[in-house]
């Protein structure tokens, strides 16, 4: 154990499995956790041979397969069905590698639960689960993604053979991005335009076969492949899909809500975004998983920090460990709090789904509008932070965070597509300001609204409460207030711009970055108020809460400063008061310092799971870096070939030229 590593853990002030409790709610959880974690680390299939990222391309994609259809059938074996459960044993034994059937579970078969009929989910569910079929989500085309309702494949019916004909009609109608579409599914859910007795029904989902389920060849009409290589998710085969005239039965379409009739008889949903509820089930899921990137990236930085030592800090004294340098700690803390925010702010939105998800079961779609906003934003905002939170770990870790052995360049690009799949968070930014103007009229009447956004009536000439103590109801109350007056800005600049002659689309349109702001600082404080109330109701003792508190208040205090403009700019706080925040915060970063390791151990990730030569539990990263290095297929040979072919012929013809001169 590296001593500096030891230490720090002696000097924790709390008891880290409180908060390991907390963060997956509860000790039985965390030793399923465990348990499953472990059984993954210690089976030696899941061993793997070399780094991934000495692997081609071709290789990663196959030991992905490998290790995936392996794990599945472990996980059914040991009678494991929950999908987080499921989720922890795979993320401990193929950490770098992104499963090529995600979709197939993620996305299909979820689909088929929610959209299908019942008949549909007898007929596809059980094929699915045995891998029979193995199917994934495609909706984007190579020419729209953000709006779906502009998708060009088409599905005809034709009443005469009781089928819908499918057709991609341009090379922008192509299919393209789904994940496993390329090479591994066998079938497909297509977002097309139905079309019956030759009018357009909007977009629905079908069900397409679109490989031989013995052979694994193309159906008769359908052409795919896998798009190439990525930034990141380099094992999967993110693919494209062409179809012509490729025929199947009415019943696959995904008739839960919306059908078509023998005869053509289109009968709609009640709502038409009915439809779209999948993606909103992915972007609720999206909050915490944009947690685990963050919270790994701050284990790695963190840990890091306090093994590695840098400058004399006296002439002649020791070398400082860096975590001690104020500046390190204001890069990474404020991060680990945010890597908790989110952890708690999207087990909220899983609950809040699964909440809304029932009542739309039981055909009450009156919060349908407020899930998709709430799921939309915090799949934007909480992405967002991941993915500049982790770009910053790496450089808190210098030159070795560059390296693949850091583990963080690996972090990055899986994390950082969470901003463009499952909605662009512009678009989904825009669609919260969306809701929260619909409901505008509703707030400023002090109408029947939701506790959500009851406060943002509030009277905006109030002045902050904040006093030299810090309080997190005055934090919190702050916030409120920005997210308050930053939507009533881009209301009045709508109503300007429609007085001053614009249509309202027209007004709309030339106020969408006041209303992006708006939308962010909502998001901001829904943050902010997940995490107060969690830490405020947490079970736990005071060092715990203390140690909690210090985290939220300092997570609250840094997105102020961040966002310090939209604060001030209407006087809401006084200079006095922003010299309280800007004191408070260099001391919670003082405060902080003593627990930060033991923070980091409390999300209690396996060193398989961070596969981190910087980020090991041990501290050992030297040692580490040097095997890794050792590792590199360059160094298989003492003299590689190509010094043979390239390097020698050149010094042989330079020396020709200009006769070597002694060293
Ligand atoms: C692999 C997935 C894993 C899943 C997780 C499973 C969970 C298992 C549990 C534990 C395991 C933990 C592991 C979790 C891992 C999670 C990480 C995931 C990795 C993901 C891998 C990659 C997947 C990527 C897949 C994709 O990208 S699929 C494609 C996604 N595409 C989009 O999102 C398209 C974005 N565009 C849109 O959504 C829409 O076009 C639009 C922008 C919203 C506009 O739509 P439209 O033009 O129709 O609407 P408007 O005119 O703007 O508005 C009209 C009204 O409609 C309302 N509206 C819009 N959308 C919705 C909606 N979704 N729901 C409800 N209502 C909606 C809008 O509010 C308007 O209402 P109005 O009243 O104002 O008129
Ligand atoms: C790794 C990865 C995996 C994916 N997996 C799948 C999958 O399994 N299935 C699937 O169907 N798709 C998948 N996708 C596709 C993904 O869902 C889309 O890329 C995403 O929805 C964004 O759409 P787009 O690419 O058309 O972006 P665009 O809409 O072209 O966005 C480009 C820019 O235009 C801006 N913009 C666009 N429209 C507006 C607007 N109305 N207002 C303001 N700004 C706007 C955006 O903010 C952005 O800056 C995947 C993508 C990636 C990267």
């Amino acid at each position: 154990m590296n001593p500096d590593l030891a230490q720090e853990r002696r000097r924790a002030t709390f008891d880290p499995e409180q908060v390991t409790s907390l963060l997956y709610r509860g000790p039985e959880n965390v030793r399923k956790r465990r348990y499953l974690q472990n059984a993954a680390i210690q089976d030696q299939v899941l061993r793997g041979s070399k780094p991934w990222a000495f692997q081609s391309r071709i290789e990663q994609y196959e030991t992905a397969l490998q290790m995936y259809i392996y794990m599945m059938n472990k996980l059914d074996e040991m009678g494991v069905t929950d999908p987080l459960e499921r989720m922890y044993y795979q993320e401990a034994g193929a950490p770098h590698y992104y499963n090529p059937m995600a979709l197939h579970t993620g996305m299909f078969i979820p689909s088929i639960e929610k959209q299908g009929t019942k008949e549909q989910k007898e007929r596809w569910l059980p094929m699915a689960r045995s891998l029979q079929l193995i199917g994934t989500y495609a909706q984007t085309e190579m020419g729209h993604g953000t709006f779906i309702r502009g998708l060009e494949t088409t599905a005809t019916y034709d009443p005469s053979s009781q089928e819908f004909v499918l057709n991609s009609p341009t090379v922008t109608s192509m299919k393209f991005w789904p994940g496993g579409l390329g090479k591994t599914s066998n079938c497909c859910l297509v977002m097309a335009q139905l079309i019956t007795h030759g009018k357009k029904r909007g977009i629905h989902l079908f069900f397409v076969q679109i490989r031989d389920l013995k052979t694994h060849r193309h159906m008769p009409g359908v052409e795919s492949g896998d798009i190439g290589p990525k930034f990141g998710f380099n094992s999967n085969d993110n693919g494209y899909l062409k179809l012509s005239n490729v025929r199947i039965p009415r019943e696959n379409m995904l008739m839960r809500y919306s059908k078509v009739l023998e005869d053509g008889t289109y009968v709609p949903p009640t709502n038409q975004r009915i439809g779209y509820g999948t993606m909103v089930f992915v972007r609720a899921h999206i909050v915490t998983n944009s947690a685990r990137g963050l919270s790994k990236a701050c284990v790695i930085a963190i840990r890091y920090s306090a093994v590695r030592r840098q400058t004399e800090v006296s002439p002649g004294g020791p070398e400082a460990q860096i975590i001690d340098y104020q500046t390190q700690q204001y890069k990474l803390f404020p991060l680990l709090a945010t890597a908790y925010a989110m952890y708690f702010t999207g087990r909220y939105a899983e609950d809040y789904y699964e909440q809304i998800a029932s009542e739309i079961e039981a055909g009450n779609l009156e919060s349908l509008n407020q899930l998709h906003a709430v799921c939309a934003g915090l799949k934007a905002f909480s992405t967002w932070a991941c993915t500049a939170g982790i770009e910053t770990c790496r450089l808190c870790c210098g030159g070795h965070g560059y390296s693949h052995a850091s583990g963080i360049p690996k972090l990055y690009t899986y994390y950082t597509p969470g901003c463009t799949y499952e909605g662009e968070n512009n678009v989904m930014m825009l669609q919260v300001a969306r809701f929260l103007m619909k409901i505008y009229p509703d707030i400023k009447r002090g109408g029947p609204i939701h506790e959500f956004v009851q406060y943002l009536g509030a009277d905006l000439t109030q002045k902050s409460c904040m006093t030299e103590e810090v309080a997190l109801g005055c934090l919190l109350k702050a916030f409120q207030h920005r997210a308050a007056r930053l939507l009533s800005d881009a209301a009045a600049r709508i109503e300007n711009l429609v007085r001053s002659g614009k249509s309202r689309q027209e007004a709309w349109d030339a106020s969408t970055v006041a209303l992006t702001w708006a939308a962010k600082a909502y998001c901001h404080t829904f943050v902010v108020r997940t995490f107060s109330q969690i830490v405020s109701d947490a079970a736990v003792d005071k060092s715990t809460k203390d140690v909690l508190t210090a985290l939220c208040k300092l997570y609250a205090i840094d997105g102020i400063i961040e966002n310090l403009g939209e604060f001030i700019e209407d006087g809401f706080f006084s200079p006095h008061q922003v010299s309280f925040l800007k004191n408070k915060l260099a001391d919670l970063l003082a405060e902080i310092r003593p627990n930060a390791v033991a923070l980091v151990d409390a999300f209690d990730y396996p060193d398989k799971t961070l596969d981190s030569c910087l980020g090991r539990y041990d501290g050992q990263v030297y040692p580490a870096l040097y095997e890794y290095a050792k590792n590199s297929p360059f160094n298989e040979q003492e003299v590689l070939d190509s010094y043979h072919k390239f390097i020698k012929p050149a010094q042989t013809e330079q020396s020709q030229r200009a006769p070597m001169a002694r060293l």
